[in-house]
């Protein structure tokens, strides 16, 4: 190998000078993200073109078949029985049902991607990768996203085509309705009773999908919720399109001091998809947020990653729904969203903005457009709140 250029030796620098910041501290983990930047940088000028354009092609879209395949097969959660044991490819052939030859053809591919360990010839063990996939997330995410992105994705070239590559931006003409063939938007599609085992796979992905820390761990709870009605009655937070409620129900458990009811709102596919455990003291409710909103003077209307699925004009009526409801000088709406630099985005965020157009004519976006969209309906950004680096923001909102 010839010897490194000055790029790799600068690089190497920068990844050996970052190493050096990373501690086991769990409060601060920006020094292990700004090393894991360094890192990839490296691996970038280390790789040729060549390379990178096989991995492409050859190499990641069997490691997102062969996880999935590994869903259908239960492996994860067998590979981890016998307290994590190694296991010959006859053994899990006799676990998964699956032909041992196939599997062992699947590991090794799985190996080299680094979510299994070899642990000899044709025989796999679990680490920290395939015990997180084993996780009720991580399922539901990679099945919800491989199921549906597939088709999408495959499609993408030719409705782009059709459409002579404008930015999508109608609701009722996304690549999804195009590649599955339906006039139903997403949400109304997966609210089918048919596909009521896909809410599940879908709320599980919404469960995994922030990265990092939640809002509340990450800014100034006080100062956001500041001086909040002492009223037991009065409503604290509404969580709007909350999902399955994993928002609402750990900021319940962060601070089960504070006063005030915390309701959940969201669509009844996803109200009667709530399990057993869901906790008594937060009101559960059916509510479509394109409706006038029923509960007026919240102190908060907290909306995470529910906008960004939405055009700017589906966005101006959501937010135009909860003006009436606003108590002036002391309701605010908190949109967990992420916010796009306007350069140097990160791969969260611009992976998120190409899923929310192939799902929904939909973008991420900038602050610039954030406060746009809020000042067009008598809303003011009042501040927003950076959560320790993070993509995604908590910015306030007040009546104008
Ligand atoms: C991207 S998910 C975000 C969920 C949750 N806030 C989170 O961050 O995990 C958007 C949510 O909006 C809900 N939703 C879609 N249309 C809605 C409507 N018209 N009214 C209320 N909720 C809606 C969906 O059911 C879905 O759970």
């Amino acid at each position: 190998m010839n010897s490194p250029s000055p790029d790799i030796t600068t690089l190497l620098k920068d990844v050996d000078a970052k190493g050096k910041s990373v501690t086991n501290s769990t409060s601060d983990d920006n020094p292990r993200k700004a090393l894991l930047e360094s890192a990839r940088s490296l691996v970038t000028a280390l790789e040729t073109p060549f390379e990178v354009v096989a991995r492409m092609n050859w190499f990641d879209p069997p490691k997102w078949a062969m996880t999935r395949i590994g869903y259908d097969l239960n492996l994860f959660d067998k590979m981890l029985e016998n307290n994590r044991s190694p296991k010959s490819c006859e053994e899990l052939g006799k676990l998964t049902g699956a032909d041992p030859k196939l599997l062992s053809r699947m590991l090794k591919h799985l190996y080299c991607c680094g979510f299994v360990n070899e642990t000899g010839s044709n025989e796999f063990a679990p680490n920290a990768i395939t015990a997180a996939l084993a996780t009720r997330i991580c399922k539901g995410m990679t099945i919800d996203c491989y199921d549906l992105m597939n088709q999408v994705n495959a499609k993408l070239p030719e409705y782009l085509k059709n459409t002579k590559y404008q930015n999508p931006t109608d609701k009722d003409a996304s690549i999804f309705q195009f590649a599955f063939d339906t006039k139903l938007h997403y949400f109304e599609w997966l609210s089918l009773p048919e596909h009521a085992a896909k809410i599940e796979t879908f709320n599980a992905h919404m469960d995994f999908k922030t990265l990092g820390k939640k809002w509340f761990q990450s800014t100034d709870v006080s100062a956001i919720l500041n001086d909040p009605s002492p009223d037991p009655e009065s409503v604290l937070m509404i969580d709007i399109g909350g999902n399955a409620g994993h928002d609402i129900v750990d900021f319940k458990k962060a601070f089960p001091e504070m006063k005030g009811r915390l309701v959940l709102q969201e669509l009844p596919a996803v109200i009667n998809s709530l399990t057993a455990d869901f906790p008594k003291d937060i009101e559960a409710q059916e509510h479509d947020m394109f409706t006038p909103q029923p509960i007026h003077g919240a102190k908060a209307y907290y909306l995470h990653m529910v906008l960004h699925d939405w055009p700017d004009d589906s966005c101006r009526q959501v937010l135009a729904q909860l003006v009436p409801a606003m108590k002036n000088g002391y309701s605010k709406i908190l949109l967990n969203e992420i916010v796009i630099k306007d350069k140097d985005a990160d791969w969260f965020s611009t992976s998120v903005d190409m899923l929310m157009m192939l799902c929904h004519s939909a973008y991420e976006r900038t602050e610039s457009d954030w406060r746009a969209l809020c000042e067009g309906v008598g809303l003011r950004v009042s501040k927003i709140w950076d959560c320790e680096g993070n993509p995604e923001k908590v910015i306030e909102i007040e009546l104008a």
